[in-house]
Order: structure tokens, then C-alpha cells, then sequence
């Protein structure tokens, strides 16, 4: 079952078509990569996604099992409540915020307090509080922060703010997690620690993952599939056996390498 369909989906900056006329389907519970050289137009599309950008044609669905729901057009914080997650490829914490406080806020985002009980403090008020730390601090186990919980966002080590963001991320508990460049700025070690993670967590809370990445290493290793972006037009889909040894491909990269 198709999760999100995009249709013919552009979208121009003036005289530029960042994105033009794509097609995509991502089946539930896939982890899909979406690459191509610099400027091609992977987070244009992932803004597209997520309500940043409007398209200038075409459209996006999400169907999370009753019955698809267009999703272009919304903003981003209704889209975010249908279940699209994402992260960026310049990290946006909160940074002056503690690390749990990072994770909570973004649980809250899915509580619906009653006023009276939340402005009285009842003890349904409470309970809600205490169960959303509990959350947090799970999350922030599963991503090997749990002793950082107290210090600001800002102060973590840099591979360690991309996991609080993804973690963040799942704090919403989407369906479907768009991943910006997610080993970004990651040394090797950290690249292939993130990689098993990305993979764990798909299953763990049965994700569907699109993941723009520039790392191959990690994109080979766990998407299943590859799309390709070229000039703002998907120039291939397929396994990543079939798309290291497509010509199109291969050209786009003029000699950058694929392996
Ligand atoms: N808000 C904007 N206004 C005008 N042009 C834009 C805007 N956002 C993106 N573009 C242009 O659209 C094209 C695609 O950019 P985009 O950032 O989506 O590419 P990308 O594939 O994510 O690149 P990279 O891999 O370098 O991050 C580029 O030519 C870029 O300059």
C-alpha cells in the first residue's frame, strides 16, 4: 500500500523549476533514498513535502490506512499531525533549550490537555506531565542521550544534536520520517552507528523513511530503493544495484563517484 503519493508535483522560483513534474510512491514501511548532485532540487522537494513551499502544480497525499488525504498546501504544523516528520540539513534545535526539554515540546505538540484540568494542575494534569518524561526519556535512551538530558541543545557535540533531532523528530510519532542529510558533518564511526539506528528505528516504530543523503556508504547499505533527482526531474528509480550502474545516473554525477 502506497503511504505518500506525490503526482506531477513542480514547484518555480521565478524562472527556475527547483522541482519538476515528480512522481513518487513510497510503500508503507520503506526506507527510500532520494539523491542526486548538488542543487537538484532534495530539499526544495522535502519543503514541498512538509509544507514550507506550496507547490506550483501537482500534489501530495498521505494515506495512513482509512483513506488518502491530500497534504500539499497545508502547513507544516498540520502536515507534522498527519504524521510527516522530518529533519533538516542545518540542524534546527532548540537550541537554548535543554535536550529533554527539546523532546518534550514536541510530544506536547500530540497532548491534548483539557484547559480546566491543565490550568487547575489536576491530577490528570500530572499524569499526562509524567507520562510524557517517561516518553522522553525513552526516546532519549533508544538514541544514547539519556545522561545529556539536562544540558542545552546547543551545547552537544555535533553528531549528537543530528540524533536529538531525529529523536525529536519521532517524538511526534510520524508515519512517514523525511531525513535531510542525516550523517551530515558525521565522521565514518558515527555514519555507520547512524546507519544501523536509521535501520532499528524503522522497524521499531514502523516508519516509513525517505532519506536525502550525500553519504552512498549508508545509502546503499539500508535504502531498498533510490530515487534520483537531476535538475529538479527524477532521472531514476530503482534498487541500489541497479542505480550505481545506471548511465543517466552516473553522467549527472559527471565522474563524482557512486560506490
Ligand atoms: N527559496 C528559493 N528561492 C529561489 N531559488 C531557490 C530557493 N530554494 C532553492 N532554490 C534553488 O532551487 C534549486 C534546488 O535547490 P535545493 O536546495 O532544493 O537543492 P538540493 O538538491 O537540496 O541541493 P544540495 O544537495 O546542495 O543541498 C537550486 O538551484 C536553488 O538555488
Amino acid at each position: 500500500m502506497a503511504i505518500l503519493t506525490v503526482k506531477n508535483l513542480t514547484k518555480s522560483f521565478g524562472g527556475l523549476t527547483a522541482v519538476s513534474n515528480v512522481n513518487m510512491e513510497l510503500q508503507k514501511g520503506e526506507l527510500v533514498g532520494l539523491i542526486g548532485p548538488n542543487g537538484a532540487g532534495k530539499t526544495t522537494f522535502f519543503n514541498l513535502l512538509t509544507g514550507v513551499y506550496e507547490p506550483s502544480s501537482g500534489s501530495v497525499e498521505l494515506d495512513n490506512g482509512e483513506k488518502a488525504k491530500k497534504i500539499s498546501g497545508l502547513k507544516p504544523n498540520a502536515i507534522t499531525n498527519m504524521g510527516v516528520a522530518r529533519t533538516f540539513q542545518n540542524i534546527r534545535l532548540f537550541k537554548d533549550l535543554s535536550v529533554m526539554d527539546n523532546i518534550r515540546i514536541a510530544i506536547h505538540k500530540n497532548v491534548k490537555y483539557g484547559v480546566i484540568s491543565s490550568f487547575f494542575r489536576l491530577p490528570s494534569f500530572y499524569r499526562e506531565e509524567k507520562e510524557i518524561a517517561e516518553e522522553a526519556e525513552k526516546l532519549l535512551k533508544i538514541f544514547g542521550l539519556e545522561s545529556k538530558k539536562d544540558e542545552l541543545s546547543k551545547n552537544l557535540p555535533y553528531g549528537e544534536q543530528r540524533r536529538l533531532e531525529i529523536a525529536r523528530a519521532l517524538a511526534t510519532k510520524p508515519t512517514v520520517l523525511l531525513l535531510d542529510e542525516p550523517a551530515a558533518g558525521m565522521n565514518p564511526n558515527e555514519t555507520l552507528e547512524l546507519t544501523d539506528l536509521i535501520e532499528w528505528i524503522r522497524k521499531e516504530f514502523k516508519l516509513t523513511i525517505l532519506l536525502i543523503e550525500h553519504d552512498m556508504s549508508l545509502v546503499m547499505k539500508i535504502c531498498e530503493r533510490i530515487y534520483v533527482l537531476d535538475y529538479g526531474m527524477i532521472i531514476a528509480n530503482g534498487k541500489p544495484q541497479e542505480i550505481k550502474s545506471n548511465k543517466r545516473v552516473i553522467e549527472a554525477y559527471l565522474g563524482e563517484e557512486v560506490s
